[in-house]
């Protein structure tokens, strides 16, 4: 692509362009983040370079179609294209296809079709597609336990590009650090400096801590992949489906993805689940541990008579003591025996591991009370053991999943793209198969088509009957009512645009000169006023003076004014464009009067009517070369005139062959 010919790119842009790997695609897609990687090219400017390179891509096309219609089907064309795109991206990438001019441009797209032309489209594929989009990237990840030190202004600056995430702190000596550590979880001291300044907290000194972003940041990855899980997953599905070469071990990354939740927390870790458990589930499995020793006391109490001698009970009495100084003496056994099914239900129910089973014991101490009370500084403590050691176990965790997806970064990007690109081949293929394409060849003048079937018909496909035509230079188009004069300009059209647009066309065979310029004029309804009908005489004027290889399609014309008139005017245009190397269709229902009126020698083709059947026309829909069609009102005298064998019917024909 040539980058100083988009509207506002001068040289020094141009090459600063052509250093970013992919500029001509992201140009195509409008990917203005990745045009800004551009040395020296900021988000605004590649904004406008995106737009003045779409606006050179619209002037493309709209200096090759020239007229409504011709636009119309364009995009008539381009519908029937999208149509069979799954998703917003392919769709949306179709419209960059646009009919063209040049050489260079058509053999780009030609070069991509006739790739997308060997792909099959696999209905499973096509599901796979349906769940891939465009890779997001995360804007709002924001890190607060963490920060980065440093007393150096280059650094800060590379500790800024590199981890945008955390906080960056300028500090200079222990105390400022010692601040920092008080302020975050863990400070990462970026310079050598800090080397054995003691202050309290987790400081760590890693001056090589910016090469490796996903170890200090794993919540940038994390995040990435979080956001853009499911359609990196349906990319992975997509190759599988397809059998495409995928650009890394996809099961690996199926895996890795299978470990993230979509908050990027780390899923299926049983430890820190069950850590996260115990967190929740501690107040209310200490309160049925509670129970459970104050069931089984109670109970042992029911069960057993206990025997006090007056004096025993007397004594006990004096020194205030309760039911507790009883339990110790009489039922210390039980008790012990209640305690320690307490402790054993809790660090059961908790799945509590050794070291937290000893804080657990201490929960339900040996002193007897009744009813059994827990110690709440001791399920405090324990507490903040298991949250401690979730929140290290999680950590853990995300680094480990981070740095196992870090590596899967690039490759995924380049699975999404190789799917979404996969759409846009899929779709020109599906149009392809449907209508039954080739590739057309540019060579020699004019057009030339066989078995066309124009996709624009609302006819069901295998109701289109195949049309063959080829024209070069100047020609009249005749033929019976509803014969398909109208459906042949549409086919020469489609053909045209599509062949232009460097896409396969809907017919056996094709060959075409790659025409400058598109007019297509359809049929005008009713006779114009004079103003209108001025506006027309000037248009087809400045037509029939204009440049060469152009294609000019135009349906009855003669409706503008009356007919008489209207063959004269025609006459006179066709007689113009004969001087010019244009190619020239005139549907018209006046050919004979037309070429009368002339000056030199137009050629006529006719869509003819072979037959009658059940009182309808059989049509021959392609047409004649050099035959004049008769019209369906011959045809319906010579008809009468067959039937009835009258005077008058036969005088009537007599004036059709004269
Ligand atoms: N190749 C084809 N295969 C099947 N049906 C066709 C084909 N071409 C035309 N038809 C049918 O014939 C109808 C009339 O076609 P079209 O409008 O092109 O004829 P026309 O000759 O331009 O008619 P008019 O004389 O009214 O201008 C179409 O709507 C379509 O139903």
């Amino acid at each position: 692509m040539e980058f100083e010919s988009i509207p506002g790119v001068g040289a020094k842009t141009a090459s600063a362009l052509a250093e970013v790997e992919g500029a001509e695609r992201a140009l195509r897609e409008g990917d203005v983040a990745h045009l800004a990687s551009a040395p020296g090219i900021s988000e605004g400017r590649a904004a406008r370079i995106a737009r003045g390179a779409i606006r050179r891509e619209h002037d493309d096309s709209s200096r090759l179609l020239r007229t409504d219609r011709a636009r119309e089907i364009h995009r008539e064309l381009l519908s029937l294209l999208q149509d069979r795109a799954v998703t917003a991206y392919g769709k949306r990438r179709l419209e960059t296809f646009y009919p063209s001019g040049s050489p260079s441009r058509i053999e780009e797209v030609r070069a991509f079709a006739r790739r997308a032309l060997e792909r099959e489209p696999d209905p499973d594929v096509r599901e796979a597609l349906s769940g891939v989009t465009p890779l997001e990237t995360p804007r709002d990840v924001r890190v607060r336990d963490r920060c980065l030190v440093t007393s150096d202004a280059e650094t800060l600056a590379a500790a800024r590009e590199a981890l945008p995430e955390l906080p960056v702190e300028v500090c200079e000596d222990a105390r400022g650090l010692a601040d920092l550590a008080r302020s975050y979880s863990t400070v990462i001291a970026l310079d050598e400096a800090f080397t054995g300044v003691e202050v309290e907290g987790d400081v760590q000194v890693r001056p090589d801590a910016l090469s490796d972003p996903a170890e200090i940041a794993p919540e940038r990855v994390l995040s990435f992949f979080a956001t853009n899980r499911e359609s990196i997953r349906a990319a992975i599905s997509v190759h599988r489906t397809d059998g495409m070469d995928p650009p890394c071990d996809l099961d690996s990354l199926d895996d890795a993805l299978s470990r993230l939740g979509p908050d990027g927390e780390v899923r299926d870790d049983a430890e820190l689940d069950r850590l996260t458990r115990a967190v929740s589930d501690l107040d209310a499995s200490v309160h049925t541990a509670e129970s459970v020793a104050n069931d089984s006391l109670r109970n042992a109490i029911e069960e057993r008579d206990v025997t006090i001698e007056g004096t025993d009970l007397l004594s006990l009495a004096e020194r205030g003591a309760g039911i507790d100084s009883l339990l110790s003496r009489e039922l210390a056994d039980e008790y012990a025996e209640a305690i320690e099914a307490a402790r054993e239900h809790l660090i059961d129910a908790l799945a509590l591991d050794p070291g937290e089973s000893e804080i657990a014991r201490g929960a339900f101490p040996e002193e007897p009370t009744f009813p059994v009370e827990h110690d709440e500084n001791v399920v405090g403590r324990l507490r903040e053991e298991l949250v401690a050691e979730k929140e290290r176990r999680a950590t853990r965790g995300k680094r480990e999943l981070a740095a196992d997806l870090a590596a899967f970064r690039d490759p995924s990007e380049a699975l999404v793209r190789a799917a979404l690109d996969l759409d846009v081949e899929l779709a020109v293929s599906r149009f392809s198969r449907e209508f039954d394409c080739t590739m057309p060849d540019f060579s020699g003048a004019g057009i030339e088509i066989e078995g066309g079937r124009s996709p624009l018909l609302a006819e069901p496909l295998e109701a289109i009957e195949p049309v063959d035509y080829s024209v070069a230079g100047v020609t009249l188009l005749s033929g019976v009512n509803s014969g398909g004069k109208t459906s042949t300009l549409d086919l020469v059209c489609t053909v045209v645009v599509l062949a232009q647009m460097g896409l396969p066309v809907p017919a056996d065979r094709a060959r075409l000169e790659r025409f400058s310029e598109v007019h297509y004029h359809a049929k005008t309804q009713g006779t114009l006023d004079a103003g209108a009908f001025e506006g027309t005489v000037r248009e087809f004027a400045d037509l029939a003076s204009g440049g060469e290889g152009r294609l000019v399609l135009v349906d009855e014309l003669e409706s503008i004014t009356e007919p008489g008139a209207s063959a004269k005017i025609i006459a006179g245009i066709l007689e113009a464009l004969a001087e010019t190397d244009t190619t020239a269709v005139f549907v018209s229902h006046l050919a004979r009067e037309i070429r009368s009126a002339a000056d030199c020698e137009i050629a006529v083709d006719g869509i003819e009517a072979v037959g009658l059947e059940d009182g309808e026309l059989v049509v021959n829909r392609s047409p004649v070369k050099g035959r004049l069609a008769r019209s369906t009102p011959e045809l319906i005298v010579e008809k009468l005139a067959r039937e009835e064998g009258t005077a008058i019917y036969d005088r009537l024909l007599g004036k059709f062959e004269s």
